[in-house]
């Protein structure tokens, strides 16, 4: 790679233009007859070509050899990667709320990829509707190969060691509270420069995220475009052979390659993986009385074709100060038309203050009522309600439309919590007729 240190552009959705030899971006045109040192113009599209001009993405990559310049492909059977509402064993799902332990690094040498184990899905690839929430447990860098995925885009959420990502547009460093977002469609590697890694995994086989709208919040707030990083143009040199693994149809596919896909040298356009450090989300909240949804705390939405209710939100839960006054603060008792995946990057959860665990996660679908353990409820319930700030905490949450399926691997793989309708049980009536 030809980039030190990592830069990055600023924005979300912007025309970006980068090129790492001088003049390699072609001007006035996007493909000239010859290209600028003989590379090879290519378009990728994100969305249908005649998509509205505020929701339409594309870039243009010169590149040292287009992508078709690959081998055969030939199944490369990975089972505990799972697609769309068919991921689990068949069978009805239960109608009970979940929660997973921590889910442990195994000490086998596992990349990436095949360190990535599905958790629950929903939706269908085929219809480009739903999203699937994995872990990945991995503990060495992929060497020589690279991921593709024309089923989704992949937002990372690390929760344990730093992920070098290169990809075709350039290179990321994204670090434990910071997440990256990689586009359907994009090659990219992961590297492991802290060793054993662990994090979540959204794979959105819908309609890309974007920023959620501001309403009567305004012009400003919650996450702001400036803050999301886009990397520039790096391309590695020399004839280095790859294996290229794709993700298509809910299967996956590995070709030889005898050249490295990141070689392109200059790029533009509005389609690109980028990162955003959660500790920048400007955090709004009740200044009076009251617990608002959790809307407020959205990051990222992925629309579904109903205003409103999306394919996927991505939510997060910051540190942040508490300050409403006669309220009970943390989340309400609540069953919920959405369906509800969270996890935990570090920290505490307020609703969950010991049985959830970074590392871990939980499921609570459509209609399955949940809300604060006994101990949470009992502390806020009596608390003095001065400010108070919650820190070093981050959960988050994959939340969808759809109903998750959880699959094998989640039921049966060690880490279900097969205690967890337990941290309800000791809300006793208190009820008294006076
Ligand atoms: O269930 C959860 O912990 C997530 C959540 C948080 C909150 O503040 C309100 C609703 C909600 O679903
Ligand atoms: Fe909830």
């Amino acid at each position: 790679m030809t980039v030190t240190p990592l830069s990055y552009q600023s924005g979300f959705g912007n025309e970006f233009a980068t090129e790492a030899l001088p003049g390699a971006l072609p001007q006035g045109r996007n493909s000239p007859q010859r290209a600028p040192y003989d590379l090879y113009p290519e378009l990728i599209s994100g969305t249908a070509f005649t998509a509205p001009r505020t929701v339409n993405r594309r870039s243009w990559l010169y590149r040292c050899r287009p992508s078709v310049v690959a081998g055969r492909y030939r199944a490369y059977a990975r089972p505990w990667w799972r697609s769309g509402a068919g991921a689990g064993a068949g069978g009805p799902v239960a109608p009970e709320p979940l929660r997973w332990h921590p889910f442990p690094i195994p000490d086998e040498p596992l990349d990436f990829i095949d360190g990535l184990r599905t958790l629950v899905a929903n939706g269908d690839v085929e219809m480009q509707t739903g999203m699937a929430a994995h872990v990945y447990l991995a503990n060495r860098s992929m060497q020589g190969r690279a991921l593709v995925n024309a089923d989704g885009e992949m937002l990372l959420v690390p929760q344990q060691g730093r992920l070098f990502i290169t990809t075709e547009l350039g290179v990321l460093d994204v670090k434990p509270g910071e997440i990256v977002v990689v586009p359907r469609g994009i090659v990219f590697k992961v590297d492991l420069p802290d060793g054993p890694s662990r994090g979540y995994v959204c794979e959105n086989y819908g309609a890309f995220f974007r920023l959620p709208e501001l309403g009567p919040i305004g012009s400003n707030g919650l996450a702001n475009a400036r803050d999301f990083q886009t990397p520039v143009a790096a391309y590695e040199r020399g004839e280095v052979s790859y294996e290229l693994v794709k993700k298509f149809g809910g299967a996956l596919w590995s070709a030889p390659m005898s050249h490295s896909p990141f070689n392109v040298v200059a790029w533009h356009g509005n389609l690109a993986p980028y990162k955003y450090d959660t500790a920048n989300f400007m955090t709004i909240g009740s200044i009076s009385h009251d617990h608002p949804d959790p809307s407020i705390f959205t990051v990222l939405t992925s629309p579904s074709d109903t205003p409103g209710t999306a394919n996927c939100d991505f939510v997060i839960f910051p540190p942040r100060w508490l300050v409403a006054e006669d309220t009970f603060r943390p989340p309400w008792y609540h069953r919920n038309l959405m369906s509800e995946f969270m996890g935990l990057v570090y920290g505490q959860y307020d609703a969950k203050p010991e049985g959830f665990k970074p590392g871990g996660a939980s499921l609570h679908n459509c209609m399955v009522p949940h809300g604060p353990d006994t101990e949470a409820f009992e502390k806020a319930s009596q608390a003095e309600l001065q400010p108070h700030k919650l820190e070093h905490t981050l959960a988050f949450m994959f939340e969808s439309r759809w109903r998750f399926v959880p699959t094998d691997y989640a039921l049966t793989g060690g880490a279900l919590d097969t205690n967890y309708a337990e941290c309800w049980q000791g809300l006793a009536q208190r009820f008294k007729e006076i």
